[in-house]
């Protein structure tokens, strides 16, 4: 039971998406970049693995904060374990954030299911099976085809429905694109797709956090005439004040925040603030599965949704452990890019998803990422 060692390995591997000046992916030839696997092993041989970028694990903080936390501790102490390394994010100089804590913590969630061979969400104590997807479009571009005007909207909606999808969230037209953001224009496409998809299909958006109050009012109020299930991200959200203010004044439901800091305990702020109608998480923006499944019950207690950001099995098994989340986000798409051809570290998808829309949650011991170790050991970096 005692974690004796913990490592990384750094391998490259083969995408099509590539990051702008703004952080958002959008299609592009294929490059190789750098991924990391974290291992932790235990003194019987188990180990757990979990995927991040590799300066999220790099040696300084294995070295400085990981291995002190974990070396030497029984690896079912997963809370304990967490608290400390949460603790010690004050006194890391900002070193340690919530996507190290959220690595490590993936990889014990995927120790305790490989050594008991079950897989996490029915370790966590299953709600369900599988879960509706929606699918989430990349922001919007330039590129001829592509994400470029309202009917490239309309027309990969169109084909995301005959895929099986039953929900579909925007990300509109964001800097550096030259006339980005604009409020007209991210109407026109919703517009345009509720038009191509028609009513039963349920649709968001993600405004990516480019408004201010009043833009996002107006773009609120625009939705509302079109039946969207929510509004996301409109603006900054170290502004708990304007979400009370935008929630207050609008009727669609108001989620958030996703990429705000301080884990459970700043969206506790955010429900008794009244900030939001819908809460939001995620395996990576609060720091693991163990953080992650905390923000889902204080949701709950509050009567309230919990959707889970984010693709990969670590969210999926959040999903399938709760009741109060009615979606798996699953993307991000592009016309230009096959979701379903997966990641060539990963002998399958994780999160497959059938004709009628729903996700099945992986079987396999652990996390469930069917990791393909012979294609790591022969693209190694580190
Ligand atoms: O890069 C990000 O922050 C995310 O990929 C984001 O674009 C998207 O996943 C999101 O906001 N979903 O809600
Ligand atoms: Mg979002």
């Amino acid at each position: 039971m005692i974690i004796t060692d913990v490592s990384v390995k750094t391998f490259l591997t083969t995408t099509r998406r590539h990051s702008d000046s703004a952080g958002h992916a959008h299609p592009g030839p294929a490059h190789q970049v750098q991924q990391a696997m974290i291992i932790i092993r235990t003194e019987d041989g188990h180990e757990g693995y979990s995927f991040t970028a590799p300066e999220i694990v790099r040696p300084h903080l294995i070295e400085k904060f990981v291995k002190k936390v974990l070396v030497g501790q029984d690896y079912r102490d997963r809370e304990r374990l967490w608290q400390d390394l949460a603790h010690w994010q004050r006194g890391s100089a900002a070193q340690l954030t919530d996507r190290t804590l959220a690595a490590v913590d993936v990889a014990l969630w995927d120790l305790a299911g490989r050594t008991l061979n079950q897989p996490v969400y029915k370790l966590i104590g299953a709600y369900r099976d599988k879960v509706r997807a929606y699918g989430s479009i990349m922001c919007g571009d330039e590129i001829e085809g592509g994400l470029a005007t309202p009917e490239d909207y309309a027309r990969f909606a169109e084909k995301l429905v005959k895929r099986g999808y039953k929900g579909i969230k925007l990300h509109t037209w964001m800097p550096p694109v030259s006339w980005a953001p604009n409020v007209k224009m991210d109407l026109k496409a919703c517009a345009a797709v509720r038009e191509a998809v028609g009513p039963d299909i349920h649709l968001m958006i993600d405004a990516f956090h480019w408004y201010s109050r009043v833009d996002s009012l107006e773009l609120g109020r625009g939705l509302e005439k079109l039946g969207f299930d929510w509004i996301e991200e409109s603006m900054d959200e170290q502004s708990l004040s304007s979400y009370k203010w935008l929630a207050d004044n609008l009727d669609i439901p108001v989620l958030g925040p996703e990429s705000a800091g301080g884990k459970h305990w700043h969206r506790a702020e955010w429900i008794t603030s009244g900030a939001v109608d819908i809460l939001r998480t995620g395996v990576n923006d609060v720091g693991g599965i163990t953080p992650a499944l905390k923000t889902m019950r204080l949701a709950e207690s509050f009567g309230m949704d919990c959707e889970v950001h984010g693709n990969t099995a670590m969210n999926l098994h959040v999903v399938a452990a709760a009741k109060n989340c009615r979606w798996y986000e699953r993307g991000l798409l592009h016309p230009f890019l096959e979701y379903d051809d997966g990641f060539d570290y990963l002998n399958q998808l994780s999160d497959p998803m059938d004709e009628d829309g729903y996700v099945h949650v992986p079987n396999r011991p652990g996390i469930g990422e069917d990791i393909n170790f012979d294609f790591i050991e022969n693209n190694l970096v580190s």
